[in-house]
Formats: structure tokens, C-alpha cells, sequence
């Protein structure tokens, strides 16, 4: 079998904050390859580095060395203008707050980076994806008249409408109930098994983490570990092994296998 190809890279990255003695180095050396058509979970006790890896892994931030490849192209080698397309057209965001432009309806929101790239719609695509987003009847809706889960849910299509590279979820069920976060995990997830896509996603939830491919553990800004196929049960296992850190963050939920009707 052809090995997967690598979406995206961080070769010895390192990220410090402050200068002196007060400086803080949130990435100590991370050298990781996320492969296309894969779900990665980035775990880690809390201040381990996980939204700032995921944020330079993003090019919403700047490491202060080494060097993040996405596809052919080094983040550090492109202008300002070429870095800031490439983030419009090529990657996906979905944040914990889900960061939807309140004066706009659902249905402008999803299609808001095309507007901005000044490209057209392709119309069987936006269907499909409102389709799985299960948000045909609320298109018309301005973001103040949705729950917290179909925001997310709207956020997840705004990010899959580019057909991205990557998409980067930053703690995307941060703020939902259990039940608006396995319909937002299962919906990453479809869109890995049906649409080919990747997501990175920063969780300290075992239950979300299960329904990844692999989980890359952080702790004091590096990889300590990773697993593949994780399930709840294994992360938390792994979790209690790795760090006292990880305690206060865990939060215990049923087997993925539970989750998956979800
Ligand atoms: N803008 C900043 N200025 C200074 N220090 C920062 C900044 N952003 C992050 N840090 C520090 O860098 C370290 C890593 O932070 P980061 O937010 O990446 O951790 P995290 O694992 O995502 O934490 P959490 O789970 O609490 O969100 C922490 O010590 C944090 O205080």
C-alpha cells in the first residue's frame, strides 16, 4: 500500500512567549507529521501547549524556530499576502466559540470564505454539506437565533465549504452539552470517512479524543506519546499513566462504541 500523504508538519518546533527571565516556552522541540485523511486529537494537561501548536500548525501563529510544511509550501518562506490565502482557501477553522459573524444568517456565515476569495459557490456541494450539518430549515437564521450546538454545527460547514486541506479544531465542544458534542464530533468524523478530509483537534475530553484515528499526548511543550484507535476507555488509561496534570482535565464519558449513535 502507497504510504499516506503528510498534510501538514512541525519540524523542531519551538514557541516562546515573553523575553528574559519571564519567558515561557510553550513548544520545546515538536516534531510531528498529520497525515491527510486522518482525525488527530492533540491532548495534554492544561498550559502543556496544545492551542499554541495547533495555532502554528494553523499559521494563525509564528513559531520562534523551526519550521511548520504545509503540503509543498514552508509557512515561513510565504509573504504576508500568500500566508493569509493560504489560510482563507486552504485551511478550516472551528474555534470554541464558534466565532460566527452575528449580523449575517446562518447561510451567509457558511459561505463567507468564498465570498472573501471571491469565489462562486459550487451548489451540490453546499447542499450536501448542509445536509449533513442537518441545518436546511434553519438557513435563514442569524446566529443569536441557533443553540450553541447548531452554531458549531454552522461553524463546521463555513469550514468545510473551501474543501480544505486541514481542518484545525480548537476545543470545538468546549462549550456544548453532550449531546450538541457527539452530533459535532460524528460530523467531523463523517467528514474524514465521507469527504476525505483532515481535522486536528485540540480536546481535553476522552470521549471526543475516541473518535480520532490517533491522539498525540503533549506535556511541557512536546510529544510524550500517541495513540492509535483510541477508545474512552484506553485514553483514560493512558491519560492516568502519563501526567497527574491530565486529572484535573479528564473528563470520564462512555466508549466510542456507545457514542457512535450519536
Ligand atoms: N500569548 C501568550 N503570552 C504569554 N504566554 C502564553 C501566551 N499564550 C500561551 N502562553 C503560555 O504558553 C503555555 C502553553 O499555552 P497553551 O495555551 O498552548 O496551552 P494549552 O495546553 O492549550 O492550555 P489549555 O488546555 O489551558 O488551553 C502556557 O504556559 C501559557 O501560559
Amino acid at each position: 500500500m502507497p504510504e499516506p500523504q503528510v498534510a501538514v508538519s512541525a519540524v523542531t518546533l519551538v514557541k516562546e512567549y515573553g523575553s528574559g527571565d519571564s519567558t515561557v516556552r510553550a513548544l520545546d522541540g515538536v516534531d510531528v507529521q498529520i497525515r491527510q485523511g486522518q482525525y488527530t486529537a492533540i491532548m495534554g494537561p492544561s498550559g502543556s501547549g496544545k492551542s499554541t501548536l495547533l495555532h502554528c500548525l494553523a499559521a494563525l501563529d509564528t513559531p520562534t524556530s523551526g519550521e511548520v510544511r504545509f503540503g509543498g509550501d514552508t509557512f515561513a518562506r510565504l509573504s504576508d499576502n500568500k500566508l493569509t490565502r493560504l489560510r482563507r482557501e486552504r485551511i478550516g477553522f472551528v474555534f470554541q466559540s464558534f466565532n460566527l459573524v452575528p449580523t449575517l444568517t446562518a447561510e451567509e456565515n457558511i459561505l463567507l470564505p468564498l465570498a472573501m476569495a471571491g469565489r462562486k459557490p459550487d451548489g451540490r456541494w453546499f447542499d450536501q454539506i448542509v445536509e449533513s450539518v442537518g441545518l436546511a430549515d434553519r438557513l435563514q437564521h442569524r446566529p443569536a437565533q441557533l443553540s450553541g450546538g447548531q452554531q458549531q454545527r454552522v461553524a463546521c460547514a463555513r469550514a468545510l465549504i473551501t474543501r480544505p486541506d486541514v481542518i484545525f479544531a480548537d476545543e470545538p465542544t468546549g462549550n456544548l452539552d453532550s449531546t450538541a458534542s457527539g452530533q459535532v464530533l460524528a460530523l467531523l468524523r463523517q467528514a474524514v470517512d465521507e469527504f476525505g478530509q483532515t481535522v486536528v483537534m485540540v480536546t481535553h475530553d476522552a470521549a471526543a479524543a475516541a473518535f480520532t484515528d490517533r491522539i498525540l499526548f503533549l506535556s511541557d511543550g512536546r510529544i510524550v506519546d500517541e495513540m492509535s484507535q483510541p477508545t474512552a476507555a484506553t485514553v483514560l488509561e493512558r491519560m492516568k499513566g502519563l501526567d497527574a496534570g491530565f486529572g484535573q482535565s479528564v473528563v470520564v464519558a462512555t466508549d466510542r462504541s456507545e457514542r457512535a449513535g450519536v
